[in-house]
């Protein structure tokens, strides 16, 4: 009997059928490492490599047949290999689809999964067209949002040489629906997810379309009927874990009996209690991508963007801003949380768990290295990696009234944030006062709205003095906290010297993040600045008091 081992990781006797043996034959005939898993579903999946290709083979361990599948496990070339993600702006018209469909072609030893976002800011004119029509501020069909949607698409349809028909179903139902909210006058979380799905739905059958017509077959699929289970949180839901096995067995399965690139709608799913589309938040394409790497046990994730990778700060704040050519996933994973629209926050959860390397490239810019994230990178050199701003946040100062010494002081505080459904970013505590910052991301606008924080200063000041300071920025710095004291030491010095005093810092658990919190009309300066002394400036990195060298310097 041989053995395999179950999702909890604990190597069991498992009997084999005919088929799981003759994986275990061929796999040691190509000297892939034969490495069972048995997943929740009973199914038995092989993962190895064998000559630098990553391989994954699928075969049911209750059943025997082996029929269909030897031409699949032979020939391993034909196995998917990476997902390719790109973004709303390398598919934003039909030259740039493309520009896609021939990088995704430039690499012939690919069998890649594509992810693709919605066209340029779809999105952004889907939510406005909802809000609109929910308004009542204009006739549906006078709405100029819903134009601009209906010719973008069209004029791809037409530029690409592809028929009508393939999206007028989908305008169809989006223009009715807008005409119901105007009806209604109302746009709930969930109607305004399955307005915003329309996006992708268009975007990904247009280019499968497109593939097709040049002779390379492709296939797509809408990821809320292909298993992306989430939970409920309309517009910003999380992938539950039933998805993975589902996901695999969907995209595996057709692909081992009629291979065809799958094309995937990014950012959506399907809520596990309601059914209806959700969306994962602002950005989740990414977060599709790492889900699909980890489901299929892909080699690597490839996310194609506007830059070339991941920038030592938002180059719209600084264009002198440089890619930085590695990350691990727990600094990547902050620097999202943190602001970076570059990468969704939770998008390196799924590449984490299965130690998936994430490439950020660039897809106007193919040949530049881009960023590669992996789970550790030597860190021996490294001190600042990249800077975050996070605007428009909201600074609470909370005093207990009661003695010092009072318990329970904090865990009153945090359950009154519990109870109001709201998150809180960076903290820093006393025993009876402490500062912290509120999460802006939680409301699909990025703003708490005014009547939100009015009820938690008015729960807080049962117990405390409360005192809301608003148009505050979090600057975070992502870099290497084992050397805090260097980093700090150059900080304090820019700041001093910019005449910007800091209201609040707070050192992450994470280890990698430090954060200040300034004021907003000084930020960017601020930002700067710090860019400028870390990246660009020539200055030693160690000032020595009195002769000696810091601690760190020594050690
Ligand atoms: N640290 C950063 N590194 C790279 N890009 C950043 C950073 N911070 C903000 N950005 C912005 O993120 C954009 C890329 O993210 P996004 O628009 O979500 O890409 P896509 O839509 O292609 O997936 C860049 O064009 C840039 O303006
Ligand atoms: N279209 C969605 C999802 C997404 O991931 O987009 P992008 O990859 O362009 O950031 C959004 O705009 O949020």
């Amino acid at each position: 009997m041989a053995t395999a081992t179950n999702l909890c990781g604990v190597k069991t006797p498992y009997s084999f059928s005919k088929r799981a043996l003759r994986v275990q034959s061929l796999c040691l005939q190509s000297r892939i490492s034969f490495d069972p898993l048995v997943d929740l579903c009973g199914v038995l999946r092989v993962r190895g490599s064998g000559k630098g290709r990553g391989v994954r083979v699928v075969c049911d361990a209750r059943k025997s047949d082996v029929a269909g599948e030897s031409e699949h496990l032979e020939g391993t070339s034909k196995e998917l290999t990476c997902v390719m993600k790109f973004g709303g702006s390398s598919v934003a018209s039909a030259d740039r689809m493309k520009e896609v469909a021939e990088l995704i072609l430039s690499f012939p030893e690919e069998n890649p999964v594509i992810v693709l976002s919605a066209m340029g800011k779809t999105t952004n004119k889907l939510i406005l067209a909802g809000e609109l029509a929910s308004s009542c501020c204009a006739k549906v069909s006078e709405i100029e949002e819903l134009s601009f949607i209906k010719e973008l698409h069209y004029r791809t349809i037409d530029e690409l040489g592809l028929d009508k028909s393939l999206i007028t179903d989908h305008l169809n139902i989006l223009e009715q629906l807008l005409k119901g909210l105007a009806v209604m006058k109302e746009l709930t979380p969930r109607q305004r997810d399955y307005i915003v799905s329309f996006g992708e739905c268009m975007s990904t059958r247009i280019f499968a379309a497109y593939l097709n017509k040049i002779g390379v077959k492709a296939r797509q699929y809408d990821a809320f009927d292909i298993g992306f289970i989430t939970t409920d949180d309309f517009t910003n839901a999380d992938i539950m874990e039933a998805t993975y096995p589902a996901v695999a067995e969907r995209i595996h399965g057709d692909w081992i009996s009629d291979p065809a690139i799958p094309i995937v709608t990014g950012f959506l799913g399907k809520g596990w209690k309601t059914c209806a589309v959700t969306t994962l938040g602002r950005g989740g394409s990414d977060l599709t991508a790492t889900t699909i790497g980890k489901a299929l046990g892909l080699r690597e994730v490839q996310v194609w963007k506007d830059v070339d990778g991941v920038l030592t700060c938002d180059p719209n704040i600084y264009p002198g801003a440089e890619p930085v050519p590695y990350l691990t996933y727990d600094e990547a994973a902050e620097l999202a949380y943190f602001g970076a629209q570059v990468l969704h926050p939770q998008a390196m959860r799924p590449a984490r768990e299965a130690d998936i390397p994430v490439r950020v490239k660039n897809s106007y810019n193919r040949n530049a290295p881009g960023t590669l994230i992996t789970k550790s990178r030597d860190m021996s050199k490294a001190i600042l990696t990249s800077i975050v701003l996070k605007r428009n946040v909201t600074m609470l100062d909370i005093v207990s009234t009661r003695m010092l010494g009072q318990f329970g002081f904090l865990a009153k505080v945090f359950a009154t944030f519990e109870d109001l459904g709201i998150s809180v970013d960076v903290v820093a505590t006393s025993e009876v006062s402490l500062s912290l910052t509120l999460d802006p991301s939680k409301l699909w606008s990025r703003e708490l709205i005014q009547q939100e924080l009015d009820n938690v200063v008015e729960e807080l000041e049962k117990i405390a003095k409360v005192n809301l300071l608003q148009h505050r920025s979090i600057i975070s710095l992502i870099g290497n906290v084992q050397k805090s004291s260097l980093i700090l030491e150059k900080v304090f010095h820019v700041l001093r010297t910019n005449g910007v005093n800091v209201q609040m810092i707070s050192q992450g658990a994470s280890k990698v993040n430090i954060s200040l919190i300034v004021n907003e009309s000084e930020s960017e300066k601020c930002v700067k600045a710090l860019h400028e002394a870390f990246f660009e400036s020539d200055l030693p990195d160690l000032v020595y008091v009195n002769g000696s060298p810091p601690l760190e310097a020594k050690a």
